[in-house]
Parts: structure tokens; C-alpha cells; sequence
């Protein structure tokens, strides 16, 4: 049987330099609506470089970047591709999510403050409205309690887990991680990998680049190594982790596991 669904993500031969140095080389990778897919790899493999590239905070130099079926940036017509007006790339943009490793909250408003800043800001929601949305989405990531706090009063789990109720709050068709948890104290580590769990089995299309093994086992459905700019080899989490074909992912792995 064929697979007619759309993907969520599709990357076709997607390549991106800074200058001379080839950061993202002839990428090929399909995200299906409802999929995880993780990322792993060492530093300066191209991980973030190719999500920065789903959400237009970078522009990939050859390939195809599509999300939903739409080009990254562009508008087809029969086989032209048109460079779409910021306008039109924003209301692209807004419906990925992401999630940094640095929590990148709004230092001077709450954490509701927070949550609710896009959707009135952006979407034209009413402040009441607003506020029903991230109250729900503030129990979601188990704040509750915590909405009228400033980012300076909340731990990093706690402003990472509003950061990820911020970005939910945009209705995102596309959740994308880039190291979650990789600026957070061990002990904080798992409550914002449960929030992405809950996240995950309800359904969200999620790219996560991470060092989380544990978490790319359990969730991922489909795991990628990159290295140099390529992906290495990919599949189910379990296959790759516990028996890597690459010698470059055993390299890898040997190292961190
Ligand atoms: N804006 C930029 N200008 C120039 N070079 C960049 C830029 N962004 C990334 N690079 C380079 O691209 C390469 C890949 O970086 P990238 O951040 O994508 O890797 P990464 O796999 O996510 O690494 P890490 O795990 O350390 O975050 C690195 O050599 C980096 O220095």
C-alpha cells in the first residue's frame, strides 16, 4: 500500500553552508503527522542548523524544506517556487512551535504574561480568551500554581515547562527541541522530558534534538545520527541505539551511553 499522507516535515536534499564551511549536506528526512523523530549527533553535526532551517531562522541553500506541504519560505505554482513576502513567511512560522535550550522567556512578565503575549500580540485573541488558553495550557505542564510568577522566581525545569506552554499556546501544528534540558540541573531533567512524553502521546508532531537516549528510546519513532552534516543512519530508536550499523554512531554512542 502506498503512503498517502502528507508529511509533517519533509526534507529533500537539503543543504546549507555559512561560507565555505558545508553545514547541512544533501539531507534527505520525512516526519509524519503525529511522528518523534530525534536527533542525535555531536556538537557542530548540523542539528540545529536544520531546525533553525524548518522555522525559517535560517535559509536552507539547495533542496527542498517542506512542512505540511508547503516550501519553507515559499509559495509553489505548477513548478515555480515563489519567495513568499515576510507576511506570508510569518504566518508560515507561526505554526511551528520552539523550544530552545535557553528558556528565552520575557525576563520582566510572568509566566502567564508570557504565554499569552503571542496569542493576543499575533492572532488577535481577546485577553480573556487568552488567559482561558494559558490557564489550561499552565495545568498541562503542571504550573498551576505558578502563573504569576516571574521567570527569575521559577527553576529551569519550571521555566523551560512555561517556555513549552508558550509555544503551545500558538496552536503549533509542529513542535521543534533543540536540547530541552541541556542547560538544566540533572534533577530538573525529567520533569520537562514527562511534559514532552505528554506531549508526544497526544499526538504532537515533534523533531527533538537531544542527548536524552533514555527519552529518544522510549519516544522517538524514528531516531537519526547526524555527523559532519549527514545523516549517519537512522531508524527505530531501539535498532540504532543498541546495535548501530555506522562505525560512526558506535563511535558516538560509546561515548555517551
Ligand atoms: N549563524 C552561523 N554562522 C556561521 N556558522 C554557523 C552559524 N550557525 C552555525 N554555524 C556553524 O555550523 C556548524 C553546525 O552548527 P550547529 O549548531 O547546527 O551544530 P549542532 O550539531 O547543533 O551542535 P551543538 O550540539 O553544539 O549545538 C558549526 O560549525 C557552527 O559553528
Amino acid at each position: 500500500m502506498t503512503d498517502t499522507k502528507t508529511p509533517m516535515v519533509l526534507a529533500e536534499g537539503v543543504s546549507k553552508s555559512f561560507g565555505s564551511n558545508e553545514v547541512l549536506k544533501s539531507i534527505d528526512l520525512k516526519v509524519n503527522p503525529g511522528e518523534v523523530l530525534c536527533i542525535i549527533g555531536p556538537s557542530g553535526s548540523g542539528k540545529s542548523t536544520f531546525l533553525r532551517c524548518i522555522n525559517h531562522l535560517e535559509r536552507v541553500d539547495a533542496g527542498r524544506l517542506s512542512v505540511d506541504g508547503e516550501v519553507v519560505g515559499y509559495r509553489q505554482h505548477g513548478d515555480k517556487l515563489y519567495e513568499l513576502k515576510p507576511k506570508e513567511a510569518a504566518r508560515q512560522r507561526r505554526e511551528i512551535g520552539m523550544v530552545f535550550q535557553r528558556f528565552n522567556l520575557f525576563p520582566h512578565m510572568t509566566a502567564l504574561e508570557n504565554i499569552i503575549e503571542a496569542p493576543i500580540r499575533v492572532k488577535g485573541l481577546s485577553k480573556a480568551k487568552a488567559v482561558e488558553r494559558a490557564t489550561e495550557l499552565l495545568a498541562r505542564v503542571g504550573l498551576s500554581d505558578k502563573g504569576d510568577h516571574y521567570p527569575s522566581q521559577l527553576s529551569g525545569g519550571q521555566q523551560q515547562r512555561v517556555a513549552i506552554a508558550r509555544a503551545l499556546a500558538m496552536d503549533p501544528k509542529l513542535m521543534l527541541f533543540d536540547e530541552p534540558t541541556s542547560a538544566l540541573d540533572p534533577e530538573l531533567v525529567g520533569e520537562v522530558l514527562d511534559v514532552m512524553k505528554g506531549l508526544a502521546a497526544s499526538g504532537m508532531t515533534m523533531v527533538v534534538v537531544t542527548h536524552e537516549m533514555g527519552f529518544a528510546r522510549e519516544v522517538a519513532d524514528e531516531l537519526v545520527f547526524m555527523d559532519g552534516g549527514v545523516v549517519v543512519e537512522s531508524g527505530d530508536p531501539r535498532e540504532v541505539l543498541s546495535n548501530p550499523q555506522h562505525q560512526r554512531t558506535q563511535a558516538f554512542l560509546s561515548k555517551v551511553l
